[in-house]
Order: structure tokens, then sequence, then C-alpha cells
């Protein structure tokens, strides 16, 4: 397994280890992963027979050495980081867990019993995601434990007592440290070595493998069929068909589908061999079928489904329809469709947002993508419908199409500021965290639109003064993002035309989502301008840098340095 892009998985996201431990900071630290440290103040003093196995009990302490430095630094400045590690590491023999020595006496009798045996080292790992949201904190959880059985030789009195008085057992637990003095005690190790010494990062690895790059579908054994549960069918699982008459018989899904892959070929050939049938296509039946799927959540979104749900949910789809005022059949359509999406959750007591929906597609809240959803809705789908004959006539199809009425030119713009606000709002952290720039202290983001990349720039960047520049009729309606009264500090707005007018001054260019938009003529004029406006750097001064995060949140920005 490769482990940099694991590890890569994490580089844009803060993340903070809860353990005081330096051998936990070592591990993660020569992988790779940069963390800040953050020891927890979660007593270790959970009642272990309370636990049906060791294992269980050092998952639990991890979790709460996690969970309380991700509550704390919630609590202190209202943005938990992304990712808080925790562990725990315990051995255990005959039963008994032991932990780290409270003194000499203890340490020795830990290692009277640990001498001449085989014992196991537990470290059980939780990786707790966090997202802060109208002042809320939202965790998930995930946790796994490993398992390293160690063997002690059989020691003298004289070398315990030695190994004792050197000081080293007395931060570990069961007494010893393999990774140093204590390796003289050990014959054998079964296992991974490092989680004796405090972290598994082999099993760590793998569980971001997991998390963040799940297999791709088709490498994923399928299913026998015997083991497939027996599911409601559409009808029975919707209570959309109640009082509401003409909905038709039901179906299994949006389009009909069974959900069982097709038939491989027919039994034996005439060989009697058995044929390996061609690989499903199940990407490309993605792909036809994507729109039906893109245009059930602009639906969903613009009828407010997420909304009323978060609100008020879980709710039966006779209820969704009254609110939305829609009809019940359809929306008990639409619902269901949703929830196979993994939109809504269905109970027996109705529809549900699950988290995802009730974080991006509801219309309020710091990571809503309802506007980015609605301006797909409203101005890429038309857009798209007209690809073939873009492509057919090429870029004068668009040009001549009839010039809009202002009322409607300042809709179009306010819903693209509102899509481009959600949009940056959710990726700001991760462009302004991607490269260490406190080094400058001017910087000017080119077409920033409401602020929200510059604001965050602003935060992370105590010295950096920050000017977004952009056109007049955009600069009119930031405030409209804003709350009343907003004043940020070393931020201002600057009115004006990036071809036509003087750039403002700045050691940082920003191009967020800018260059994608231009043919190549105008990108070259547009960065020659940027080019002008960069004044010589020197070897001592700060050095003038342009940012471009048109790759998108994921892809690391481009740099060019002058
Ligand atoms: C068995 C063994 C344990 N240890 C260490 C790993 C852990 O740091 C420690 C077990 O105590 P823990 O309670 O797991 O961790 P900690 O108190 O050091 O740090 P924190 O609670 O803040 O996360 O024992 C070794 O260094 N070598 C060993 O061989």
């Amino acid at each position: 397994m490769v482990l940099s892009p694991v590890i890569g998985k994490l580089l844009h996201k803060r993340v903070v280890l809860a353990s005081a431990s330096p051998r936990r900071r070592e591990i993660l630290s020569q992988a790779g992963l940069r963390f800040e440290v953050v020891p927890s103040r979660f007593k270790e003093k959970l009642d272990k027979a309370a636990f049906p196995t060791p294992y269980a009990y050092a998952i639990e302490t991890a979790k709460q050495k996690a969970l309380e430095v991700a509550s704390r630094m919630h609590q202190k400045d209202l943005r938990a980081p992304d990712v808080v590690i925790g562990a725990d590491t315990i051995v255990t023999i005959g039963g008994l867990i032991l932990e780290k020595p409270a003194d000499k006496q203890d340490a020795y009798r830990m290692l009277s019993r640990l001498n001449g045996k085989e014992h196991s080292v537990f470290t059980g790992v939780a990786i707790i995601h966090c997202c802060s949201e109208d002042g809320q904190l939202d965790m998930d959880v995930c946790e796994f434990h490993e398992e390293t059985m160690v063997k002690f030789s059989e020691l003298s009195e004289d070398l315990l007592w030695e190994y004792i008085d050197s000081g080293e057992p007395m931060d570990k637990a069961g007494g010893y440290g393999i990774q140093a003095l204590g390796g003289m005690l050990v014959e054998c190790v079964r296992g991974d070595f490092l989680n004796v010494v405090g972290f598994p990062l082999n099993h760590f690895c793998k569980k971001l493998v997991e998390l963040y790059c799940p297999p791709r579908r088709e490498d994923v054994q399928r299913v026998k069929h015997e083991s497939i549960p027996a599911v409601d069918t559409f009808e029975i699982a919707s209570d959309a068909a109640q009082g509401d008459e003409g909905c038709g018989p039901s179906r299994a899904g949006v389009d009909g589908h069974s959900g069982q892959a097709p038939a491989g070929p027919q039994g034996p050939d005439t060989n009697g061999l058995v044929e390996n049938p061609p690989p499903f296509p199940s990407d490309l039946l993605d792909l036809i079928d994507g729109f039906k799927a893109s245009k059930a959540l602009f639906t969903a979104c613009k009828l407010k489904v997420f909304d009323v749900l978060k609100e008020e949910g879980p709710l039966k789809a006779v209820d969704v329809a009254r609110k939305i005022n829609a009809s019940v059949c359809g929306t008990g359509r639409l619902l269901d469709v949703c929830v196979a999406l993994g939109l809504l959750e269905k109970t027996d007591t109705g529809y549900g947002n699950t988290r995802l929906a009730s974080r991006h597609l509801a219309s309020e809240g710091a990571c809503s993508l309802h506007g980015f959803v609605a301006y797909h809705d409203e101005h890429a789908w038309t857009v798209f419908t007209d690809l073939e004959s873009a492509v057919r006539q090429g870029p004068q199809a668009a040009a001549g199409r009839p010039e809009e009425d202002p009322s409607q030119s300042r809709d179009r713009r306010l819903r693209f500021m509102r899509a481009m606000h959600g949009l940056t709002q959710l990726t700001a952290r991760q462009v302004a965290t991607a490269f260490d720039l406190s080094r400058f202290t001017s910087a000017c983001d080119l077409g920033g639109c409401t602020g929200a990349l510059a604001r965050e720039l602003a935060r992370e960047y105590p010295r950096l003064k920050v000017t977004v520049f952009d056109l007049p009729e955009v600069i009119e309606h930031v405030s409209s993002f804003h709350p009343e009264g907003w004043q940020p500090e070393r931020l201002h707005f600057v009115p004006g035309d990036f071809f036509k007018d003087d750039l403002p001054d700045a050691q940082l260019y920003v191009l967020s989502r800018i260059l994608h938009d231009w043919a190549d003529d105008r990108v070259h004029e547009l960065l020659s301008r940027v080019s002008r406006s960069c004044k010589p750097g020197t070897f001592t001064g700060p050095r003038r840098m342009m940012l471009n995060d048109d790759l998108g949140p994921v892809a690391p920005p481009q740099r060019v340095v002058t």
C-alpha cells in the first residue's frame, strides 16, 4: 500500500492529535502527517468492568480523549478542527488491564506479572470528524483497535529493579517501553510493533483508505443473492399512495430498474465452459442516468424539501406534500428518490434529512450549497440543454442570443453570487491553508465576489490585509451576504474591472475560479496584468505570489512565484 496518498487526504485538513504521548507524535509526524498536538484532559477512569472486552475499554477511552479535545476547542473559538485523533494503549494479561504504573512498586507488580509470559497490547484509536455549524458541533466518530502479542523472557529480580530504577516504565502502559531499554525484556513480538509503542499506523492508514478512498463499485464483490434481505416494494415502503389515486403501479426505483445487475451469459457455452461475462458497465449507466439524479436533487431543493424536514422532520409524505404545496403522489416519489440517492432517511415515523442534506441542502447555514444547487438548476441546466447547438455552431450561438433585460441580469447575478458564496464558504479554509501564506502582509482576491475566501484568509493570517476586487455591480450586493453591521478587520472591497482598471497593489494575487471562465487569449491578458502589477521581489523582502484554485478544492492550488 502506498501511504503518502492516504496521509495526503488529511493534508488540507486541520488535524489535531489529542495526546501527550511523544511516541504517537513521532510516529504520525514520521508518516508525513501535519497536525497540532492538544493533549486531552479526559481522566482515564472509566469502569473497566463495564466493558465486555479490554479493547472496548481502550477504544472508549481513546474516543473520550478525542471528544474532550474537540469540544474544548469548539467551545474556545467556536471552531473545532476538522479531524481529532485520540488513542489509548493498554497491556492485558490473564484478563487484567495494566495501564501506567502509579509508582515503582506498581511497576514491579506489573513487570513480575508479565515476566516469562506472553501478553496482549491493545491500542484503541478514535478518528473524529468535526463540523461546526451555526455554533453547533457535529462529530462523526470512526474507531478501531489493534492487538499485538508480546512475549517477555524470564527475567531476574535484579534486572527488573534495574529497569524500574531507570525511570523508563513510569509513563508507559504495562510499565515498559519496547522501543527503548524495555526492548531488552522482550523475546518476541507478533503483530504491529508500532501498536505497542502507542499507535497502530498501518491500521490507521487502512482506515483512512476506507474513509477517503472507498473502493470503486465494480471492485466490490457482489453480494450473494440469498443474503440480500427482503425489502418492501416502492408502494409498500412509501406512504405516498395514501389518499392519492393516480400513482399507477409500484416500481422498484426511479426508472423501473429492478436493482439487480442483468444476468450474464446464460449458462455454459457449447463446449460446456462458462464464459466470463464482460464487466458490467455501471459507470456508463450512471453517466446515462446522472441527469435524473441531478434534477431530482435540484427539484427537492427548489421545493424546500430539505428545509421543511430540517425544521420539522421526520414527516410522512402526505405532510411534506402539504407543506411544499405539491401532490402527495409526486412528493412521495420524489422523497423515495432522495432516499435512494442518500439524501433522506426513511423510518417508520416518516422521512428525515440525512446529516449531509441538513448541512448542505437546506437553504440556511454556513455550509449550505442551496444557492449553488439553484444556480445549476436555473442556469447551468439551460445552458447544457443547448450543448449540442453550442458544439455545432460554436460560441457565436451563445453570442446571438437576445440581450437579457437588466432586472433579469440582476437576478441572475445575485443567483450566481449566492452559488459562489456557498461553494467558497465550503472550500475557503482548504484554499487558505493549502500553503503557508504567513509571510505575506497584503493580498488581493481578484473576482473575489462576496469576500468569503478573503474573510478566511484574513482570519487565518493575522498580519494579512485583503482586498477584494470585483465588478461594481457585484460589490454593490456584498453586504446582503454577511450579517448586518459586518465590518471585517483587514478586509476591504474595491470595485473595478480586472481587464480595464489598475489592479490594487498586493504581494499576493488570488484568482479563485476565475481563469476557467475565459478563452486562452483573455487568460493571457489577465495574467499579464497581474504580472505587471507585481513589483520585482528581492531576496530579503517578501516575494510575490499568485494563487489559483481553479483546479477545485481537493487538487492542490497552482502556484506561480514571480
Ligand atoms: C507498552 C508500551 C507503551 N508505551 C506508551 C504508549 C503510550 O504513550 C503509553 C500508554 O498511555 P496512554 O494512556 O495510551 O497514552 P499517554 O498517557 O502517553 O498519552 P495520552 O493519554 O495523552 O494520549 O504507553 C510505550 O511507549 N511503549 C511500550 O512498549
